[in-house]
């Protein structure tokens, strides 16, 4: 089925949320998740949902896009959701969660059940940086090691 279509509830969105906003709803009586940019009250269905109540908890007031397509949810779960929509994602998070949720893509091949928006990406660290301050910080230790034997030597010959 088109993905495209398949997403698009029928009412018109009354309003747009921005990520901080969705997710401030994560409690079971008011849980909020982002699927394919369009914002969904998951509260009513938070006990009778079949994959279980846990992974909605996981997914509660962030993007819950690549968890939700990872199950390969059928057409009824697809109508269950139009009566749970409430919104669609701001223009601007739009393009934050794009970029974030290809990252992660590219990164896992398993299963993804993280927060897009509480863990924050890992930062890039240069590994050419960490090899450069190790082989310094080796090499000021056995400066320091040498130093201090020469030094014991050079007192050890006074006596
Ligand atoms: C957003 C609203 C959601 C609705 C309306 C919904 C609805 C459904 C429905 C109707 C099913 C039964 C199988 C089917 O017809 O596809 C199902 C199964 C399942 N769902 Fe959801 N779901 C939602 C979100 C999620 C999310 C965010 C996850 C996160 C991982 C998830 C995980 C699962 C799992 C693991 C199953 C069981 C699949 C199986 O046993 O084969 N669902 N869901």
């Amino acid at each position: 089925m088109d993905s495209s279509r398949k997403c698009v509830p029928e009412r018109t969105p009354s309003r747009t949320y921005k990520l901080k906003e969705v997710s401030k709803h994560m409690s079971a009586d008011d849980m909020w998740m982002i699927v394919h940019n369009k914002v969904y009250n998951v509260s009513p269905i938070l006990n009778s949902h079949p994959g279980g109540s846990e992974v909605l908890f996981d997914c509660a007031g962030v993007d819950a896009t690549l968890a939700f397509e990872d199950v390969s949810h059928s057409h009824f779960a697809w109508e269950m959701m139009e009566d749970l929509y409430v919104g669609d994602l701001a223009p601007e998070d739009i393009q934050r969660l794009e970029k974030l949720n290809y990252k992660k893509k590219r990164r896992l091949k398993a299963p993804i059940y993280e927060r897009a928006t509480s863990k924050p990406e890992k930062e890039f660290v240069d590994s050419t940086e960490v090899i450069k301050f190790m082989s310094r910080t080796a090499f000021l230790a056995w400066f320091a090691v040498i130093s201090l034997l020469g030094y014991l030597y050079i007192q050890f010959r006074k006596l």
